[in-house]
């Protein structure tokens, strides 16, 4: 990992003597054995997007990886860089367990984002932070988190995970593209922005469970599955690191899911306006999880979109919720993702 100056970074992503949150034997979920994961690079968002560079007390900078086309900050990385944050001043023994933010400025991918942190509360078996994102001497984002001492409980329930194709049985987002692009007929306008997806770094994997038809009109669906994963090596961990990595995670086409219902609209403007976390269950974001988003509901230049973040074993591991703004405009052809 790169070090960082002026006193070091904070996730400090190795986290090799981090206290690990007790297992139940549903919890051990080794899909891909660890020897492979060695031959793997190291996550870029372990070694970069959530490495941030600590500056004071409570005080982080953060810098970008992947930019959206929209040339305003991916919320995922806010999100996930402010939880970083937050986490560092909390001690070992407590994990995230929810997040509430609001997307109040656009990120400017000119300059790097400040995290000021303040220490709101530490109770006796939850703790409290609210961090703000800084640029140009204005929040742009404001995020409550909290964390929580584990407790054993007699509750305990979950819906049931949808049953879906195994990701071994599925293409990746850069597959399906190609394969597009092998196409001889494809037109030139389609086959630059199927190129221009493939040139996108982002640091995610993905393999939808319903592949998109890139430029064709899809039949109205209204939930979206597909796998994801983080890229690279994240290993075991501290679990506090993967809960920032799933904030990352649960941003990236997330909003989409409220235009499902209209295929023959696409977003003139889009953004989100919030997200909020619950963190429930350990987990590992570099291996597989099934990403299930719906939309209850949209109106108003707005919509709403929950997510639920499923380990592979079936396991709930985080849900999610956003609403974002959404002005459209009718369109003959669906939107390329
Ligand atoms: C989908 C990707 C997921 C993401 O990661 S998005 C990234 C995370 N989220 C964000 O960056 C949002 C940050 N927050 C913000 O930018 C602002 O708070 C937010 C949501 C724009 C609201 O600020 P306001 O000052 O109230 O802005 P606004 O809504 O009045 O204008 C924003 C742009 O929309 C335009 N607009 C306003 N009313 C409109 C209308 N009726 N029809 C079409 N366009 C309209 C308005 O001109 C403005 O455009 P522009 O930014 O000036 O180009």
């Amino acid at each position: 990992m790169a070090e960082r100056e002026r006193g070091g970074s904070t996730n400090n992503c190795d986290h090799s003597g981090d206290t690990e949150p007790p297992k139940s034997p549903e919890d051990e979920s080794s899909e891909r054995p660890e020897a492979q994961y060695t031959q793997d690079l190291k996550s870029v968002l372990i070694t970069s997007v959530l490495n941030l560079e600590k500056l004071d007390v409570d005080l982080y900078r953060g810098t970008h990886h992947w930019v959206p086309r929209s040339q305003r900050l991916f919320g995922g990385q806010i999100v996930g860089q402010a939880l970083v944050a937050a986490a560092a001043s909390v001690s070992d023994n407590l994990y995230a367990h929810s997040l509430h933010c609001y997307f109040v400025r656009a990120g400017d991918p000119k300059v790097p984002v400040l995290y000021q942190v303040d220490r709101t509360r530490d109770g006796r078996s939850f703790t409290v932070r609210s961090v703000r994102a800084i640029q140009h001497g204005q929040p742009i984002l404001i995020c409550q988190a909290s964390f929580h001492m584990l407790q054993p409980s007699p509750l305990q329930h979950q819906f049931t995970m949808p049953v879906v194709p195994q990701p071994e049985d599925l293409l990746t987002v850069e597959e399906l593209i190609h394969r597009y692009l092998s196409k001889p007929d494809l037109a030139k306008k389609s086959r630059q922005g199927l190129n221009k997806l493939l040139a996108n770094e982002v640091p995610i994997e993905i393999k939808p469970v319903h592949p998109p038809h890139f430029y064709r009109l899809p039949a109205a669906e209204l939930r979206k599955l597909f796998w994801v994963r983080a890229r690279g090596y994240i290993g075991e961990g501290n679990m506090k690191l993967h809960c920032c990595v799933a904030a990352y995670v649960s941003d990236y086409a997330f909003l989409g899911t409220a235009l499902l219902p209209y295929p023959n609209y696409r977003a003139q403007f889009s953004a989100s306006l919030d997200h909020a976390m619950w963190f429930h269950n350990t987990f590992r974001s570099d291996e597989w999880m099934l990403y299930e988003c719906e939309s209850p509901w949209a109106g108003g230049s707005r919509g709403l979109v929950q997510g639920r973040l499923w380990r592979r074993d079936g396991v709930l591991a985080a849900s999610c919720s956003q609403e974002g703004v959404l002005r459209v405009k009718l369109v003959t052809e669906p939107s390329k993702l």
